[in-house]
C-alpha cells in the first residue's frame, strides 16, 4: 500500500505527472492538492482502471493536512516556471520560496515521515528549505529528502542516444549527472556513460553536448515562447524516480538514482565526497542507492576526465551560494 501525494497536482507539470502516478500499479492512494482545480483534475483519473484511488482538495476546510494524511510519498512540483530571460535561481526563487516553506510546514505537521520529492525550482534552493523547515519542527530525516534531477539524467541519455544515432538505446543509456540542478551546476559525467561517446568526438561536440545537458531547460522555454518550461518531461522524469523509490522502499534491492541529497543521508555522512569536492558542501547531487529508508548510500564520483574535474569545480561556488540562499531564507528572523 503506497500513497503518493502531488502538490501542485493542476499545473503544467503535476497533471501529466499526476497521470503517470495514477498507471503506476503499485501506488494504491493518490491525493492532489493546488489552490485550484484539483477536484475536476482528481475526477477525471479517478476513471482510469489502475489501483490507486484518487482524491483532490483545495485550500479551504484544511485541504493540505487531508491530502497528506497517510502519504508515503509526496512531489512536490507547485510554484512558478519560467518564461523566456527569467532565470532559475533568483528570479523564481523569490515566488516558489514561499510557496514551498508553506508546504513543507504542512507536511511537517501533517506527514513528518513521509518522502519527500522537491521538483520546484530553484532546486539547489528549495531542497534546503524543505530540510531547514523540517528541522525546526524537529522531524528531519535527511534519507527521506530528495531533490529531483532526474529530468537533467533523462536528458543525457536522450541526448547520447542521438549522438549514437539510435534513439532507441535512450531507454538504456544511464549517464550519472551530478552537482546540482540549475545551468552550471549541472554536470554530466560522461566518461561514465554505460554508453561510450564515439571515439571521434571532437572537443567542441562533447562540450556542446555538456552545454546542452547543463542548459536544456533553455531550449524549452525558448520553443515555448512564454509559456512556461519544462512539463512533459518533467512529469516522465518524476514518475520514473517516484517509481524507483517506490520499488526500493518497498524492498527491491539494487536500486539507484542521481539525486539532490543533504549528504548526512550517507551513513557515513557522505565524507569522502566532501573529500573529493575539497567543499565542506551540506547539499550535492550524485549516485543514490535507495533503500527501504529512502537514502541508502550517496556515492563517491569516482574517476573523472580533467574536463569533468573542471566542471565539478565551476559547479561548487554557485550551488554554495544557492544552498545558502534557501537556508537563509528560513533562518530569516522577518518571516
Ligand atoms: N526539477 C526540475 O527538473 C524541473 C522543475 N520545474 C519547476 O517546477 C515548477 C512547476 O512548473 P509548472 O508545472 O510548469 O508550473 P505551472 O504554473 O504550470 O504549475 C504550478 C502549479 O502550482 C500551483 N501552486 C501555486 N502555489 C501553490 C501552493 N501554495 N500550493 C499548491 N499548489 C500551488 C499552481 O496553481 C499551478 O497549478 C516550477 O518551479 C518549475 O521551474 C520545471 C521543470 C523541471
Ligand atoms: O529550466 C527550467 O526553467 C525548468 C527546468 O528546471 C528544466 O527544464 O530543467
Amino acid at each position: 500500500m503506497v500513497k503518493a501525494v502531488v502538490l501542485g497536482a493542476a499545473g503544467g507539470i503535476g497533471q501529466p505527472l499526476s497521470l503517470l502516478l495514477k498507471a503506476n500499479p503499485l501506488i494504491t492512494g493518490l491525493g492532489l492538492f493546488d489552490i485550484v482545480n484539483t477536484p475536476g483534475v482528481a475526477a477525471d483519473l479517478s476513471h482510469i482502471s489502475t489501483p490507486a484511488k484518487v482524491v483532490g482538495y483545495l485550500p479551504p476546510d484544511d485541504g493540505l493536512k487531508k491530502v497528506l494524511t497517510n502519504a508515503d510519498v509526496v512531489v512536490i512540483p507547485a510554484g512558478v516556471p519560467r518564461k523566456p530571460g527569467v532565470r532559475i535561481s533568483y528570479d523564481l526563487f523569490k515566488i516558489n520560496a514561499g510557496i514551498v516553506r508553506d508546504l513543507a510546514t504542512g507536511i511537517a505537521t501533517a506527514a513528518p515521515k513521509a518522502f519527500i520529492l522537491v521538483i520546484s525550482n530553484p532546486v539547489n534552493s528549495t531542497v534546503p528549505i524543505v530540510a531547514e523547515v523540517l528541522k525546526k519542527h524537529g522531524v528531519f530525516d535527511p534519507k527521506r529528502l530528495f531533490g529531483v534531477t532526474t529530468l537533467d539524467v533523462v536528458r543525457a541519455s536522450t541526448f547520447v542516444a542521438e549522438i549514437l544515432g539510435d534513439l532507441s538505446l535512450s531507454k538504456s543509456v544511464a549517464v550519472p549527472v551530478v552537482g546540482g540542478h540549475s545551468g552550471v551546476t549541472i554536470v554530466p559525467l560522461l566518461s561514465q556513460s554505460s554508453h561510450p561517446l564515439p571515439a571521434n568526438l571532437t572537443t567542441d561536440q562533447y562540450e556542446a553536448l555538456v552545454k546542452r545537458i547543463q542548459f536544456g531547460g533553455d531550449e524549452v522555454v525558448k520553443a515555448k515562447d512564454g509559456a512556461g518550461s519544462a512539463t512533459l518531461s518533467m512529469a516522465y522524469a518524476g514518475a520514473e524516480f517516484a517509481a524507483k523509490l517506490i520499488r526500493a522502499i518497498g524492498g527491491e534491492k539494487g536500486v539507484s538514482a542521481p539525486t539532490f541529497v543533504n549528504l548526512s543521508a550517507d551513513p557515513s555522512g557522505g565524507e569522502a565526497l566532501k573529500k573529493e569536492l575539497g567543499q565542506d558542501l551540506d547539499y550535492f547531487s550524485t549516485v543514490v542507492e535507495l533503500g527501504p529508508e529512502g537514502v541508502a548510500k550517496i556515492n563517491t564520483l569516482g574517476s573523472l576526465t580533467d574536463a569533468e574535474t573542471a566542471l565539478v569545480k565551476a559547479a561548487i561556488p554557485e550551488l554554495a551560494t544557492n544552498i545558502q540562499t534557501g537556508v537563509s531564507f528560513i533562518a530569516s528572523p522577518k518571516l
